[in-house]
This record gives C-alpha cells, sequence and structure tokens, in this order.
C-alpha cells in the first residue's frame, strides 16, 4: 500500500491532490439513503459496500463519514498511522461524553491518552489477569446453581439476564474484591437505559440531548445511578486507605512514568465506570450469543463437549487450562466475528492522507463496522455460516489480520482483551461441564439489536438439559 501521508503538499492540501484518487460519494439526498442508515445501520452499509465497493462516503445525522471496510485500510487507520486517526470529535464518543467522561475509551488520543494507557496497562497483562480468573470460575459455578431448577423443565431460562448480572458480578468483584448483591441489578437496568437512549440517538437525533425531554431524563438517571454505584464503592476505598490486591487497588497504586504521581480521585472515578461499562455488556453479549450458537448447531456442540470432557476430565477448569482449550477459543471467535459486540467505532483525521491513493481531508470522520467487515465476502466464505473452523491456524493463516477486529487494533485494542476471552472460555467451559441448552421449540431466529453495542433482542432464551 502507497502512505505518502505527512508530506507538506498533503498536510495542507485543501483540495485532494491530482495524484489521488476521491473516495466515491453515498448520495445523500436519495431518501433511501437518508432513511436507510437509520432503519438498518449494517444492511444498509453492508449495500453500500456492494455497489461503492470498501472505501466510500455516507452521512450519519447529516456529519460525512468515510466508511473503511479493507483490513489494509482498517489497518492503516487504526495501526500503522493511527496518531493521525485520533478520536477527537467524533460523533460516537461526543454522544458517550454524558457517561464515559475522561475515561479511557473516548479520552480523543495525542500524549495525555498515551500517559493514561501507560499507566493502567501493566493491570490488563495476561499474568495479572489470571490473577482474576477465581472470580469468573466462582461466578460461572453460582450461573450453573442458579439453572439447576430449570434443568429438565420447559420453561427456557433468560440467559442475558443471568449471564449479565454473573459478568456484572465477575468484573466488580475483580475491581473492589466485594460482592455487589442487589446493587448489581440497579445498574445493569441503568446501563440498558443509557444502551437504548445512546442506540437510537445515533439513529435518530431529534431532540438531541441538550434540549429538555423523556430521553435526556432517562439519559440524565441512568447516568447517575450508574456512577452513584461505582463511586460508592471507590469513596469507601479512598476515605478508609484500604490497601487491596484488587484491580481498584493496582490502579489506585499505579504511577505515572513521568512525574510518579497518582491518578487523580475524579480521574479514578471515570476510569473504573468506564471498565464497567466496557466489561459488563460486551462479555454478557458475547456469551449469550456462543451458546446460543451453539445450541443451534448441535455438531460444534458435540466437538466441544469433547474437548471439555477430553481435555479437562471432569476438573473445574483454570486459567493455565485455557490455552489446551482450542476449540472453545475458536468458538469464542467465531461468536465475536458473527455477533461482534462493540461493532462500530470512529476516528478523525487529524492532518491529511493519502489512504491507498485515496485523498482522505483533514478533519475527515473515519467509521469503522465490524460487523460489516466480519461478513467481507472476499475474505469469509459463506459469511452467515457459524463455522469456527474458519479459526483454526490454517483458517487464520489464509485471512489478512485486519479481516478481523472484535477489539479493535493498535494502539488503542481493548485492554480487557485477555480478561474477556478468558471470562468466556471459562463460563462456556463451566456450562458445558453441566449442562447441554436447547432452542425451545417454535422460536424464532434472534434478532440483534444495534444499539451502541450489538445487543440480543429481548434476550437469548435458551433450554436447560442435565447432561
Ligand atoms: C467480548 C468482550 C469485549 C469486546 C468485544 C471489546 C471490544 C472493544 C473494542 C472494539 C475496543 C476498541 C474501540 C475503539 O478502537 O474505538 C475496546 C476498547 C476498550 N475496552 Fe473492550 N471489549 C471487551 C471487553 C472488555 C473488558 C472485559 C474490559 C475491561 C475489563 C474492556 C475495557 C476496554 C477499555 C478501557 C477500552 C478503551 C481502550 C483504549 O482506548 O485505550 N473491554 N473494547
Amino acid at each position: 500500500m502507497n502512505s505518502s501521508a505527512g508530506n507538506d503538499t498533503l498536510q495542507h492540501a485543501r483540495h485532494a491532490p491530482k495524484r489521488l484518487k476521491k473516495i466515491p460519494v453515498v448520495t445523500p439526498w436519495d431518501p433511501r439513503n437518508l432513511v436507510g442508515f437509520r432503519r438498518d445501520p449494517v444492511a444498509f452499509l453492508a449495500k453500500c459496500v456492494a455497489r461503492y465497493g470498501d472505501i466510500f462516503k455516507f452521512h450519519i445525522l447529516g456529519i460525512p463519514m468515510i466508511m473503511v471496510n479493507h483490513p489494509d485500510h482498517i489497518e492503516h487507520v487504526l495501526v500503522r498511522r493511527a496518531e493521525n486517526y485520533t478520536k477527537k470529535d467524533t460523533l460516537i464518543f461526543d454522544l458517550t461524553e454524558f457517561v464515559l467522561g475522561n475515561g479511557l475509551i473516548r479520552n480523543p488520543g495525542g500524549p495525555e491518552y498515551a500517559r493514561q494507557r501507560k499507566l493502567m496497562q501493566p493491570t490488563f497483562r495476561p499474568n495479572v489477569v489470571g490473577f482474576f480468573t477465581q472470580n469468573m470460575i466462582d461466578e460461572s459455578l453460582h450461573l450453573a446453581e442458579m439453572w439447576r431448577p430449570a434443568a429438565g423443565k420447559d420453561t427456557p431460562v433468560n440467559v442475558t439476564d443471568d449471564v449479565g448480572q454473573i459478568a456484572l458480578r465477575i468484573v466488580t468483584r475483580s475491581l473492589f474484591s466485594a460482592d455487589v448483591g442487589e446493587t448489581a441489578r440497579e445498574f445493569e437496568l441503568a446501563f440498558a437505559d443509557a444502551n437504548e437512549v445512546l442506540g437510537s440517538l445515533f439513529r435518530n437525533p431529534f431532540p438531541p440531548l441538550s434540549l429538555p425531554s423523556r430521553r435526556r431524563t432517562v439519559m440524565r438517571e441512568a447516568t447517575a445511578r450508574m456512577k452513584r454505584f461505582v463511586q460508592s464503592f471507590v469513596e469507601r476505598r479512598v476515605a478508609t486507605n484500604d490497601v487491596r490486591d484488587d484491580l481498584l487497588g493496582m490502579l489506585m497504586r499505579a504511577t505515572y512514568e513521568d512525574d510518579g504521581g497518582h491518578m487523580t480521585v475524579e480521574q479514578l472515578y471515570d476510569e473504573v465506570l468506564n471498565l464497567v461499562i466496557a466489561a459488563f455488556e460486551t462479555t454478557t453479549s458475547g456469551i449469550s450469543w456462543a451458546l446460543y450458537l451453539i445450541a443451534k448447531h448441535p455438531e460444534v456442540g458435540q466437538r466441544f463437549v469433547n474437548e471439555i470432557d477430553t481435555k479437562l476430565q471432569g476438573r473445574i477448569p483454570t486459567y493455565r487450562d485455557l490455552n489446551e482449550l482450542t476449540y472453545t477459543r475458536q468458538i469464542v471467535d467465531e461468536t465475536l466475528r458473527l455477533y461482534t459486540p462493540a461493532y462500530q467505532t470512529m476516528r478523525s483525521a487529524s492532518e491529511s492522507d493519502d489512504l491507498d491513493g485515496y485523498y482522505v481531508p483533514a478533519g475527515a470522520n473515519i467509521y469503522l463496522n465490524s460487523y460489516v467487515t466480519h461478513r467481507h465476502p472476499e475474505f469469509w466464505d459463506n459469511p452467515e455460516k457459524f463455522d469456527p473452523e474458519r479459526f483454526s491456524p490454517e483458517g487464520m493463516a489464509a485471512r489478512p489480520k485486519h479481516a478481523y477486529f472484535p477489539f479493535g487494533s493498535g494502539p488503542r485494542i481493548c485492554i480487557g482483551k485477555y480478561f474477556a476471552l478468558a471470562e468466556l472460555q471459562l463460563i462456556l467451559a463451566i456450562i458445558a461441564q453441566r449442562y447441554r441448552l436447547e432452542i425451545p421449540p417454535g422460536q424464532g431466529e434472534m434478532v440483534a439489536d444495534q444499539l451502541i453495542t450489538l445487543h440480543p433482542r429481548n434476550g437469548v432464551r435458551l433450554l436447560v438439559r442435565e447432561r
């Protein structure tokens, strides 16, 4: 790929230099395009890809966006030229300021961001994650107990609700060494309200959050409830100067490389809320979809159970077992391909750029949608098919790396990736040792709600059968 960005003529170009191609434009005034994104964003974008190719300009809420869908272009934006593509002034991260404040997720980027990420990074290294897996194991066993009364009955369990409870308990126990009890439910409901409002706002901005409306009230209340939830834990800890070996303790003790200082309490509030939000809904949705897909594909389910039985011999899995559970990991990877929870993100170009011969002007918004890229027909045969074999070593070697990016990539790759992967594998393995889950007869296809995350509509419902 030819990238000559950074040279003087490009940085200051107000019009595309002649040698660079113009990005095709999806006509904004065509009524089908006006409502297409609002009705069903991923279907609309897939149609645009089919018509215009892997790079095109379209509009969200009247704001021009450049969608990049080719793995090389994704790598260019997220990795190779990451310093030029920041989160500053991007619609999705502006909309979430209300909730995420100044935490890592919506930090615009630049030196301040790098300083903060460096401070937090050691807390999420794989060896440190191993330290928290006992919480994942305990909570998975708790989930298995919750489902015991439903085993053999004809009433399905709401997998998403139940997994949501334990996913929240896993992250809060890891953060605060605390059992969150009843307050967890309060947080879940508040998050669901916020996810709904933000998701709808993204498609239809009226009325905006700046004007008094029911939407604004719901959002304000939901945010306040979520903030109260984390503040109650952080305040207690800061006030008592209680030293613990949990994530919060590690973050409180972590020091900045340049001046040896600690995070302010305000920053700590924001980071902790960012972590709870990032960890809770994404893993809940990932596990729900995985259990649904396994139930829907009994041949995959059988191979999965064989692996769990042979490799674990009935033992409760530990963190050390995870590398051996290769097929389980392939199921996780394939689930995150089809139902990638954090399915869209944005960047803006600080300076104009040559993106594989296309001209990107300074200030342009870049839009990435992993749901669409994960179905790119050039890299995925029969893309709608659930096939964990795609993630065998041979399958992976045959594809460019950035045809798949459920955790993002480059310097802003998900900090909780190893935490999430351990959690997904452990929960799936512990459930599979005890139960077979079935789709209730007559239940229709699951629908993915395109909120800020990709959420299974009304939750995945499955019948529980003892093995
Ligand atoms: C299946 C589960 C998860 C998925 C699919 C996921 C996905 C993502 C993606 C795609 C990004 C990058 C967004 C972008 O580039 O704009 C991200 C960032 C982030 N994630 Fe995750 N995530 C998951 C679980 C977690 C967990 C468990 C945690 C924390 C314990 C976490 C914390 C974060 C944070 C703090 C960021 C911002 C990182 C930064 O910009 O430096 N995530 N995640």
